[in-house]
């Protein structure tokens, strides 16, 4: 399909019409747009994420991870690849952060999971999935990028049925490990946790503090809400230096491996893990370490082996080497995707021809809509979509609805 902008076009805010709400997340809200000047008929739309300026004083370092996002989708453009998003433009105003990337109709691998019998998938489905992702965090590490937020809801459909990764802002750059025998050194300066932190790992409540997300809150169905973003407390200043960043967020609570529990720093291979969580998942249909709190599911990352049921397959055992506690001893560890490519469980893929496969197991449909909230085409442009917003209902509050306005997070 062409597409209606040139990469890295300069987005103009008065010609962007907003066709639908696709999501809103902890950070910016998504919408499918139409630029109105070199795409009037609204043939070719894509995403545009928009954070409000004004918005961001109250989420951490929120601005920060945003530029941070269309940093890295601007490196991910050149050159582009299959499974990764490419960047098709920008905007700052006064008042916006935004930026493109191509429209994804299928929803997320969480929405598609959710429409399965048993919600799960079969392995087949489950092997092209994970080639896809295996792929794709393969070149984001050969680009020196750990992702960071391997998850299903991170991971969208395109119109062609393939995989796209979304949510770059958790992303870090590291450098690329230097092969020197067995052991990988990375170069990468290892943010250690503060004095207090080290002292007192069993009581991870005094650490973590809790990134309120209130994605999807309003779609009905089945799927499970965003999971919310953990981060230490003390790491909430950000840094950057030399290119490098290190930022105080360090992932979704289920999917956080054990060494970022454990605050020893981060690696290549915590993307290894949430693979791990991820298959586990869409062959289960739950995580592997989730507890009645954030505080239990923390100790079972920590502790806890994962649960197989039924007898071990190649695909258990993936998963199981994906899950191992020590990240040196993970596959992926070593020789990054390559180990895992060459686990048995993908015996027989064609790993240079995953984007020639015609026929992925699941093709939108236009029916296929994820949006949250439809907007009559041609009706608003983002500005007043945020006005909106914002204007005051034309009578008081009723009681019921006063509740919202200050939503206290639990302890643990
Ligand atoms: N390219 C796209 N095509 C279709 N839908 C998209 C696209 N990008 C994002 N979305 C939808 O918008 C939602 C929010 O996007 P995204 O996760 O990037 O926002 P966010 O503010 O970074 O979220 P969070 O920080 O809470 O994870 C996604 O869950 C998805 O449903």
């Amino acid at each position: 399909m062409d597409l209606p902008l040139q990469p890295s076009a300069e987005l103009d805010l008065d010609n962007l019409k907003v066709l639908k709400v696709l999501g809103k997340g902890a950070m910016g809200t998504v919408f499918l747009v139409h630029d109105r000047k070199t795409d009037p008929s609204a043939s070719c739309p894509f995403a545009l994420k928009v954070v409000e300026k004004a918005s961001l004083h109250t989420k951490l370092d929120a601005e920060r991870r945003a530029r941070w996002e269309i940093r890295v989708l601007e490196r991910l453009s050149d050159p582009s690849h299959p499974f990764l998003p490419s960047f098709l433009g920008s905007l700052d105003t006064q008042d916006f952060l935004a930026w493109a990337v191509p429209y994804c109709p299928g929803g997320d691998l969480n929405v598609l999971r959710y429409r399965q019998n048993d919600r799960v998938f079969s392995p087949g489905v489950i092997r092209f999935y994970l080639a896809e992702i295996v792929c794709a965090l393969e070149h984001l590490h050969r680009m020196g990028i750990a992702y960071r937020d391997l998850k299903p809801e991170n991971v969208l459909i395109q119109q062609s049925g393939h995989v796209t990764l979304t949510d770059f802002d958790l992303s870090r750059s590291l450098t690329p490990k230097t092969v020197a025998a067995k052991t990988l050194i990375s170069t990468e300066t290892v943010e250690e946790p503060p004095e207090i932190l080290r002292k007192d790992r069993r009581n991870l409540s005094r650490w973590i503090t809790i990134v309120p997300d209130n994605s999807n809150k309003k779609k009905k169905g089945l799927k499970k809400t965003k999971s919310a973003r953990v981060s230490p407390v003390s790491r909430r200043k950000v840094s950057f230096s030399n290119g490098e960043r290190s930022n105080s967020f360090v992932g979704t609570e289920e999917y956080v491996a054990p060494e970022v529990v454990r605050g020893d720093g981060h690696e290549f291979a915590v993307d290894w893990w949430a693979l791990g969580v991820l298959t586990y998942e869409m062959l289960y249909g739950t995580t592997p370490f989730k507890g009645k709190n954030r505080k239990e599911t923390f100790r079972n990352v920590l502790v806890k082996a994962p649960e197989f049921i039924g007898k071990s397959t190649a695909l258990t055992d993936l998963i199981g080497r994906l899950l191992e506690k020590d990240p040196t001893r993970r596959l992926g560890y070593i020789r990054g995707a390559s180990e895992i490519k060459e686990h048995v469980f993908f015996r027989g893929v064609s790993w240079d021809l995953l984007t020639e496969v015609l026929r992925p197991p699941f093709i939108p449909s236009s029916e296929d809509d994820n949006s949250t909230e439809q907007v009559a085409t041609g009706a608003l442009d983002i500005r007043e979509y945020f006005q909106k917003l914002r204007s005051p209902p034309s009578f008081p509050p009723s009681p019921s609805s006063e509740h919202h306005r200050n939503v206290s997070l639990p302890e643990f």
